[in-house]
């Protein structure tokens, strides 16, 4: 694989994230209340938990797309303002592509980042091959399958080299190979120096990619753990009834 030429911005990571006294509510309700958690630089933190648990909700929360009813979010100190924004990248359960060709897609992120023409090409070029779709450069976006889109859509995010990857359930929809696949790229992506924090509901890929999980259950994290600590002795009960296959309520 090629080196990723740079991406033109020299600054300092977001990183550490921290999160305190953290709640969401809608329709009365509170439905995530976080009363600390810090995400630091290094491997990918895989977040578990049983469905509603709140995952997908603190993922929107640490990346801004949803505003807390109350508590903070500080980005290496600094508040969720305009500069922290462009230091992350989501990647959602189902690919978000433009109706334009593979390579355009990639193009025009780096173009909405302020990349020159110039320097653009080569980058480009760079992440397609990382992605394995350099084949595919002028083929509609649209047209790829499903893992290629996936593919694409996490080469895209990672085009601006962003400090922080959010990515909620990327390989739900995907069949093994194809999350094989993915999990390769992220694995690159993470040496890249990149911090993935990550929805999973397969218990095999947190094993196979975390560094950390943080598990929520009931809108609350209840433990936070490197991932070899939390497969042989995880804390809570609802992390252990989760770890055995039962039904965690
Ligand atoms: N905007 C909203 N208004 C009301 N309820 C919401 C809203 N967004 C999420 N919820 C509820 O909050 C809870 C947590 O949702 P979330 O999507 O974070 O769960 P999750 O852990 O990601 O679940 P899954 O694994 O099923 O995707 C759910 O009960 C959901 O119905």
């Amino acid at each position: 694989m090629r080196a990723l030429p740079d991406a033109g911005t020299t600054r300092a990571s977001v990183l550490p994230l921290q999160a305190e006294n953290l709640v969401f509510r809608a329709g009365g309700r509170t439905l995530l209340d976080v009363s600390g958690l810090t995400i630091a630089a290094g491997g990918p933190t895989l977040i578990l938990g049983p469905n509603g648990a709140g995952k997908s909700l603190l993922l929107r929360l640490l990346h801004g797309l949803i505003t807390p009813a109350s508590g903070q979010l500080r980005y290496s100190g600094q508040g969720l303002d305009k500069a922290v924004r462009r230091r992350q990248a989501m990647v959602f359960q189902r690919p978000v592509l433009l109706r334009r060709s593979v390579a355009a897609n990639v193009d025009y992120a780096l173009k909405v980042h302020g990349m020159p023409r110039i320097a653009r090409r080569e980058r480009v070029a760079a992440l397609l091959a990382m992605g394995d779709l350099a084949a595919r450069a002028n083929q509609p976006a649209r047209t790829l399958s499903g893992g290629e889109q996936q593919r694409l859509a996490v080469v895209r995010a990672i085009s601006t080299a962003p400090d922080i990857l959010y990515m909620d359930e990327p390989t739900s929809s995907l069949d093994p190979g194809a999350t094989q696949a993915i999990e390769s790229l992220l694995r690159r992506v993470a040496a890249a120096g990149t911090k993935i924090v990550m929805v999973t509901h397969d218990i095999g890929q947190a094993r196979r990619l975390a560094a950390e999980i943080v598990f929520v259950h009931g809108g609350r994290i209840v433990e936070q753990t490197p991932v070899d600590r939390f497969f042989d002795e995880p804390v809570s009960q609802p992390a252990r009834q989760f770890l055995a296959g039962g039904l965690v309520l």
